[in-house]
């Protein structure tokens, strides 16, 4: 049988990973495939660049559309983009019934419900298993491995990039700034860096696992996002002396009130597996009601390894362009007419545990002041530290840290609770608070 051709929009990182992979792997991809695969034809701005990575024998143009129109093309990978020119393309190609594979989560995340709606109304695939933590295959085991279970929740380590600053910043002592550039030259940042650090790559990513999970439509806009560019090196410290790793976690779960979607730096015990992820490497835990807790570990960025993803994604497209739609597995795991309608959650609404940092004057009674304001609000606490004065400020310092760490509350109510104390004359300074995830 000839190969399957391919189009692909966009040969830049990812772009020439795949070319390269999909190269080196041939023989061994149709083996698997049960028939070759190949790029064909490629549109990049850059075409001289472009055509220097393809060599001469394969058709390079800087119009995206010209691959689109082109009739031998069956599959057509998008690898530019955020979600302007490459959202038209997805639809246009997926309008031409081209099938489409694509690593944009920041696409899906926002305009998800569109694209799949289109692509099943035109029986085409779109698939997107290098969106979600890179080569780590991840989309597989949820929409597949795990099917036959309930869900209860997901937690991971999904922006290589903020984990690579958080990893550097505490065994090296290096500053965010620099280890920011370091992540942009390994080609793990986004286009847009501020989409890793403020936790936006994150939410993308957690928002298309909890739609898998749950089988709820993708709704990026209701997931709650927060960064790592508060977090200081005072924090990571504490918490390591409580035995807690500080971690930008994504996590969705299934509660009886609805569906929790957030990103924010978490505590996790240190000796947790996932608390060890260090650099770039991602990790995603999912707890199923049968299966329990399983854990998947790899590389969630970088050339070759989210090239495997989009490789693994051209294979099953391959093996299945000429099934029966209704045969596929489905976009988002659950039939179209099978969606659940869970709400998720306002924050306000999530219930947890807490780190809290506060700079307090260092005379009799403070301590007693801020557990007072805990007890009246019901929020029992998990442990107490209460730092030298000397350590906090120098010999003869006036001012101290009292950390505290407390059990599962409503964030609702802990935002109430942080306004009356963050109000005592005795406290000092901003109230720091993160929040701690247990993960058991
Ligand atoms: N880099 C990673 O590790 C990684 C991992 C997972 C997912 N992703 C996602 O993969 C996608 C691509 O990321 P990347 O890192 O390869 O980006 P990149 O910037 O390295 O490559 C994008 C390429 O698209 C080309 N391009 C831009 N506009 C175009 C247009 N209108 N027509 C044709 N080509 C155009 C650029 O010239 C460039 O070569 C993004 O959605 C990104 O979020 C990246
Ligand atoms: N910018 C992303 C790339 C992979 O999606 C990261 O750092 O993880
Ligand atoms: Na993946």
């Amino acid at each position: 049988m000839k190969p399957i051709q391919v189009g692909l929009l966009g040969i830049g990182t990812v772009g020439s990973g795949t070319f390269n992979v999909l190269q080196r792997n041939q023989e061994e991809i149709k083996r698997r495939a049960g028939r070759g695969i190949e790029i064909t034809m490629v549109a990049d701005l850059d075409v001289a660049r472009a055509q220097s990575i393809v060599g001469p024998d394969v058709k390079v143009v800087n119009d995206a559309r010209a691959v689109i129109a082109n009739p031998d093309i069956d599959i057509v990978i998008e690898l530019i983009g955020g979600y302007g020119i490459a959202k038209a393309l997805v639809l246009e190609a997926i309008a031409a019934g081209k099938h489409v594979v694509t690593a944009n989560k920041a696409l899906l995340a926002v305009h998800g419900t569109e694209i799949f709606a289109a692509a099943s109304a035109k029986g085409v695939m779109v698939a997107f298993e290098a969106a979600v933590a890179g080569g780590i295959p991840i989309i597989k085991a949820l929409r597949e491995g795990l099917t036959a279970n309930s869900i209860q929740w997901i937690a991971g380590i999904i922006n290589g990039t903020t984990n690579f600053i958080l990893s550097e910043m505490r065994d090296k002592g290096l500053d965010f700034d620099v280890v920011l550039k370091e992540a942009q030259r390994l080609g793990y940042a986004e286009a847009d860096p501020t989409f890793d650090i403020e936790g936006v790559d994150a939410a993308h990513k957690v928002t298309l696992m909890s739609a898998i999970a749950f089988g709820i439509p993708v709704q990026f806009d209701k997931a709650y996002v927060e960064g790592i560019t508060q977090l200081g090196a005072t924090d990571i410290k504490y918490a390591e002396q409580l035995g807690y790793r500080i971690k930008l976690l994504g996590i969705t779960k299934r509660t009886d009130k609805g569906i929790e979607l957030r990103v924010h730096p978490s505590l996790v015990p240190s000796k947790r597996l996932i608390a060890n992820v260090e650099g770039a490497m991602n990790a995603v835990v999912v707890q199923g009601d049968a299966v329990g807790t399983t854990l998947y570990y790899g590389k969630g960025a970088g050339s070759e390894p989210t090239a495997s993803a989009v490789i693994a994604d051209l294979v099953d497209i391959t093996r299945l362009h000429t099934a029966d739609p209704l045969h596929r597995v489905p976009h988002l795991a659950f039939q179209p007419d099978a969606m659940s309608d869970l709400a998720v959650l306002p924050m306000s609404e999530v219930v947890t545990s807490y780190y809290l940092r506060l700079r307090v004057a260092d005379e009799a009674g403070v301590l007693a002041q801020v557990t007072g304001l805990l007890a009246n609000a019901g929020i029992s606490i998990d442990a107490v530290l209460q730092r030298e004065a000397d350590e906090v400020g120098g010999e003869g310092s006036t001012q101290t840290d009292l950390i505290i760490l407390t059990h599962d509350i409503r964030e609702g109510a802990m935002n109430d609770v942080l306004a009356q104390m963050q109000a005592l004359p005795s406290v000092l300074a901003p109230i720091t608070r993160i929040r701690k995830e247990e993960l058991n």
